[in-house]
């Protein structure tokens, strides 16, 4: 093979699979939209691709809890592969629902290779009500290759259940273990230490995405598949023209979501090809 490929799942309710295709093929991936039954009919096979992308959506309309039937799905039928899948090297990403799925299976937080037993939880936001918005996101310093030069960033989320929920053992263990991979942060850079509506959710520790003890699997509420064009971000028409000043290119360049998805095209790259 001589192309990094990547699945990104579809069907049921799950909803942005165009624009993660997107993202990964902008990133040099070749990306196929591969249908929920396709992988668990094993007429697509998981080990002939590199990345798992679980994308952000309403699979099975978020009934008993975002992201719990999926999760299922997958671990009653995909277990062996998806084990196969992570003890090969490769990548998996969940995105907003997709996160919700990781760590429903069990494959967030995976410390130290401990899989498919549920330790945490997304749960409803403490603004009661779902939210859409840009937020503010630190980077911490971890083993997770989706992150390489990158220190903050501004995303958007839109969930109703993403408020990262651990015991307080837990939580402390995912510090330690340097498992933490994003915080939401005030626009200059703060942890948002819990206020709205920085913290969108009221996530402990202002949690926005963690990865597993390996780093290859990453779970993150905001969506980087949806600023991968600085023309997304809300205030694009004030910042095109310093665009044009710095000679950047036309129309606009790269949003800062678009890095994510490179870093694990070239992290994989480097490693199978
Ligand atoms: N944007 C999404 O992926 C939404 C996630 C989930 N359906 C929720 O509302 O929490």
């Amino acid at each position: 093979m001589c192309v990094i490929k990547a699945i990104v799942l579809y069907g049921y309710g799950l909803n942005c699979d165009y624009e993660t295709k997107f993202a990964l093929d902008q990133s040099g991936a070749e990306a196929q939209r591969v249908h929920i039954n396709e992988l668990i009919s094993g007429e697509v096979r998981l080990d002939r691709y590199h990345l798992l992308a679980l994308p952000g959506g309403f699979s099975w309309g978020d009934d008993h809890g975002a992201g719990v039937i999926l999760g299922l799905r997958l671990k009653m039928a995909l277990r062996p592969d998806l084990e196969a899948f992570i003890h090969a090297g490769k990548v998996i990403l969940g995105i907003c629902n997709g996160f919700q799925v990781l760590v429903n299976v069990g494959l967030l937080p995976g410390l130290e290779g401990g899989y498919f037993q549920r330790q945490a939880a997304l749960i409803h936001n403490d603004c009661g009500n779902f939210r859409d918005a840009w937020v503010n996101l630190r980077v911490r310093p971890t083993r997770c290759p989706f992150f390489k030069d990158i220190e903050q960033l501004e995303l958007p989320i839109r969930h109703g259940e993403g408020k990262f929920y651990a015991p307080d053992d837990l939580l402390a263990e995912l510090f330690a273990r340097k498992q933490v991979a994003l915080q939401y942060a005030t626009p200059q850079g703060d942890l948002a230490q819990g206020r709205f509506p920085h913290n969108p959710n009221g996530s402990l520790r202002d949690i926005a995405g963690i990865c597993d003890a390996t780093g290859r699997i990453l779970g993150l509420m905001p969506h980087p598949e949806a600023f991968v064009s600085e023309l997304q971000h809300p205030t694009w028409t004030r910042r095109k023209e310093s665009w044009r000043r710095q000679g950047l290119p036309y129309p606009a360049p790269p949003g800062a979501g678009l890095k994510i998805f490179q870093n694990a095209v070239d992290y994989l790259k480097a490693h199978f090809l």
